[in-house]
């Protein structure tokens, strides 16, 4: 099953007749096989972008446009979120109750859901020691929460994992790790993960599809090792020159605020 988004438009009204245009024009296809990683500077949309696709916009959000997957277009779509749609949230400590062990808190989600594998299984398909199920989330290192987190966006067994930010809070090693695993979870079904950190793509998923989003717009989509190595927007190739990596070259160009942006706005003014 593929995910697609077509003439994707998000605006949210913020009061006096004023609003942010937070998704405009977004065509995206993501299939099983590879992950698709949306990457941008901060505010460019990618967040929007994860919550159009899970429905978790904001309530006075105004939504336009297609999101699918297989036959099944939001916002029917949304409310099987979780079977059809499984979210890995920015922060893993969101997702648990501390005041339970994670075992049984895996348990009743799978059971909510009608999945097919208990949290054991779960736990070893994130690489997760069995262990952890007797621990409460505070016991858990950042990294093997985030595992959690992943773990417990499988217990629907979804055909579409999306994951905004997994790695925001993790160091870069970890990072690594959860972007290998999202990549390894991608063999059999669609991922879709948003993120700031350019470096954890490039080393981890070479051959992953990749987004490039800047003021609310997909400004480039290629393989990741092709748009590392050969960018074809000036916006990409200024945001990889920004990396410290590369000498840490600032943007020459602002990046605006999304209110009331005029259509034509483009990167380089
Ligand atoms: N509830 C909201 N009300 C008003 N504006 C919002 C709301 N949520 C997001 N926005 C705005 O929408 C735009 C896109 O935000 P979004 O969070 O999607 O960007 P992002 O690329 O994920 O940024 P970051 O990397 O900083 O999380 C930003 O200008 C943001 O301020």
């Amino acid at each position: 099953m593929t995910l697609e988004l077509e003439q994707v438009e998000v605006r949210i009204p913020i009061g006096s007749g004023r609003e942010v245009h937070a998704l405009t024009e977004i065509d995206l296809v993501a299939v099983p096989g590879k992950p698709h990683f949306v990457v941008g500077g901060s505010g460019s949309g990618k967040s929007t972008l994860c919550s159009a696709v899970t429905g978790l916009l904001p309530g006075n959000a105004r939504f336009s446009g297609t999101v699918k997957v297989g036959d099944l277009a939001a916002p029917a779509l949304w409310g099987q979120r979780g079977r059809v749609i499984g979210v890995v949230p920015q922060s893993a400590m969101t997702c648990f109750t501390p005041v339970r062990r994670l075992g049984g808190q895996l348990a009743e989600t799978v059971r909510y859901l009608g999945g097919e594998r208990g949290p054991g299984e779960l736990l070893d398909v994130v690489g997760l020691d069995r262990s952890a199920l007797a621990k409460y989330p505070l016991e858990l290192s950042g990294g093997m929460l985030q595992l959690a987190a992943i773990a417990a966006a499988l217990a629907g067994d979804p055909p579409v994992v999306v994951a905004d930010e997994p790695t925001s809070a993790l160091d870069r090693q970890r990072s690594e790790d959860v972007v290998q695993l999202l990549a390894k979870l991608a063999a059999d079904r669609v991922v879709l993960v948003a993120t700031h950190d350019l470096a954890a793509v490039r080393s981890a998923a070479a051959d992953a599809d990749l987004s490039v989003m800047f003021a609310s717009r997909i400004v480039e989509t290629g393989t990741a090792g092709e748009v590392f190595d050969n960018p074809s927007a000036d916006y990409t190739r200024d945001l990889l020159a920004a990396l410290p990596e590369n000498g840490l070259h600032p943007l020459p160009w602002p990046t605006p605020d999304l209110i009331d942006l005029p259509a034509d706005y483009r990167y380089g003014g």
